[in-house]
C-alpha cells in the first residue's frame, strides 16, 4: 500500500500561494486516513482468517498456539522492510498486539507473573504476549515456576538478571528445583523508574519501593531527596498502592503503575545507570523449535575441586561457542555438613541445543560436570521499553 500522493505534500511556493483554510487541509489528510483505515481493516481481518486456519491446524494436531520462534521471524521480517516513517518501536507494539489477537483466536492463554498488576514483571509478560492473554499475577517467584509445573497456566515469566543489580537468586534457585521447566523466550525490558506522589517533591518525607528500585536510584536520592526516608516494598506497584494512601509518601515505580494508582509523576527515568535492563526468562514445560537466531541456557553442577571449572568449559573453547553470561552460586542440594559444597554455574551460549555443533560440545561438557541440564534454547529476545 502506498502513502498518499498528493500534491499537499510539496513544499510551498515562495511568498505568492494564498494562505490555506486549516480546516479544509485537514479534511483532506483525515479523509485519506479515513480510506487508508478501511483498507487496513480489511487486511487486517484476511490476515485473522489466516490465524484462524492456521489455529484449526495446531488444534488437529496438538500442536502448540504460541510459537515464539515464528513471532520473531514475523517481526524481523516486518522491520526489515520498513521504511518508515513509522518509528520501528511502534511497528513492534502493532504487530505484538496483532499476533496477541491471532492467538486469542486460536485459543485462550493464562500467563503467570509476579504481581501485582503493573510491576515489571507484568510490563515484561504485556510487551512479550500483548493483551490477548489472560495475566495471572502471583505473590512469589516460586509461585509462577508452580503455576507452570502444575499445569495452571500454559507459560509463566521471571526476571532473571538486571544490568545495574546482577542474578536475581530466587529464580535461579527455583531452576534447581523444578529442573523440568525450560526457558521458551525472553524479554529485555529497558527499566526506567519514576518519582511519583501525591503531594509536591519538597514535601515528600518518605519513598517506598522494592529494594532494587530504591538501589539502582540511590544516587539520585542522595541528591534530590537526601531527608527522605527510604522504606523497602514487596513490589513497585505495591510502593505505588501506598503512596496513593498516604499524605507525604512518594513511590519509585514504573510510569503505567503510577498513573494507574493516580499519582502525580515528580520525575521521570530517575534510575542511575541510563542502561538498566531487566532480562526476563518466559517459561513453560516445552521445548522451542531452532529459529536460526537463538541462544541456550544450561546449568552446569561442578564439584568444588582446582581447575573443575577450566576443564568443564575447554570444549567451548575448542569448538568455538561463545558464552554470553555466567553465574555461580554453591549447590543449595549439597548436605550441611558438606565442607566442600558443590558449585552450580548458569551459562547461556549462542546458538540452539539442537544444532549439530552445539549439541556436540555439550555431549563433551557433559562428561566433565556432575550434571549438566539445558533448561532451555530459544530466540534472542530484543530490547523493550517498559
Ligand atoms: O504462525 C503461526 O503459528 C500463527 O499462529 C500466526 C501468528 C501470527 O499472528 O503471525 C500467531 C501466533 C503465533 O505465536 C505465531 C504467529
Amino acid at each position: 500500500m502506498t502513502m498518499s500522493d498528493d500534491s499537499s505534500n510539496a513544499a510551498p511556493s515562495s511568498g505568492s500561494a494564498p494562505p490555506s483554510d486549516p480546516a479544509e487541509e485537514l479534511a483532506r489528510h483525515r479523509a485519506r486516513i479515513d480510506e487508508l483505515d478501511h483498507a487496513i481493516v480489511e487486511l487486517l481481518n484476511e490476515r485473522a482468517k489466516a490465524a484462524i486456519a492456521i489455529g484449526e491446524v495446531k488444534k488437529k494436531h496438538g500442536l502448540e498456539v504460541w510459537s515464539p520462534g515464528r513471532e520473531a521471524e514475523v517481526l524481523n521480517r516486518v522491520l526489515a522492510s520498513n521504511r518508515g516513517p513509522l518509528h520501528e518501536e511502534t511497528l513492534r507494539s502493532i504487530f505484538r498486539e496483532l499476533m496477541s489477537g491471532s492467538r486469542k483466536l486460536q485459543q485462550k492463554t493464562r500467563v503467570a507473573c509476579l504481581g501485582p498488576e503493573f510491576s515489571y514483571s507484568h510490563l515484561a509478560l504485556l510487551s512479550k504476549f500483548g493483551d490477548g492473554v489472560e495475566a495471572v499475577t502471583v505473590g512469589t517467584i516460586a509461585a509462577v515456576f508452580e503455576e507452570v509445573d502444575k499445569r495452571r497456566v500454559e507459560y509463566g515469566i521471571v526476571p532473571l538478571e538486571n544490568s545495574t543489580d546482577g542474578r536475581i537468586a530466587d529464580t535461579l534457585d527455583m531452576f534447581v528445583k523444578l529442573p523440568r521447566i525450560r526457558i521458551r523466550s525472553e524479554v529485555r525490558l529497558r527499566i526506567h523508574h519514576c518519582l511519583a506522589a501525591r503531594c509536591r517533591m519538597d514535601q515528600v518525607r518518605q519513598v517506598y519501593s522494592r529494594p532494587q528500585a530504591l538501589s539502582q536510584c540511590r544516587h539520585w536520592l542522595a541528591k534530590n531527596l537526601p531527608h527522605a526516608a527510604l522504606i523497602e516494598s514487596l513490589s513497585t506497584a505495591a510502593a505505588a498502592e501506598r503512596a496513593r494512601n498516604e499524605e507525604y509518601a512518594a513511590a519509585i515505580a514504573s510510569r503505567p503503575a503510577a498513573l494507574a494508582h493516580g499519582l502525580i509523576l515528580l520525575a521521570e527515568n530517575i534510575e542511575d545507570q541510563g542502561h538498566n535492563v531487566t532480562r526476563f526468562a518466559v517459561l513453560s514445560d516445552r521445548p522451542e523449535e531452532p529459529t536460526g537466531d537463538d541462544k541456550t541456557t544450561i546449568m552446569l553442577k561442578l564439584g568444588n575441586r582446582a581447575g573443575s571449572l577450566v576443564r568443564a568449559l575447554e570444549p567451548f573453547l575448542l569448538h568455538h561457542v561463545n558464552m554470553t553470561w555466567i553465574e555461580s552460586f554453591p549447590d543449595p542440594t549439597s548436605s550441611q555438613s558438606d565442607r566442600d559444597p558443590s558449585y552450580l554455574f548458569f551459562i547461556d551460549l549462542d546458538g540452539h541445543a539442537r544444532e549439530e555443533r552445539l549439541a556436540r560440545t555439550l555431549r563433551e561438557v557433559e562428561v566433565r560436570c556432575q550434571q549438566l541440564e539445558i533448561l532451555g534454547s530459544y530466540p534472542r529476545g530484543q530490547h523493550v521499553e517498559s
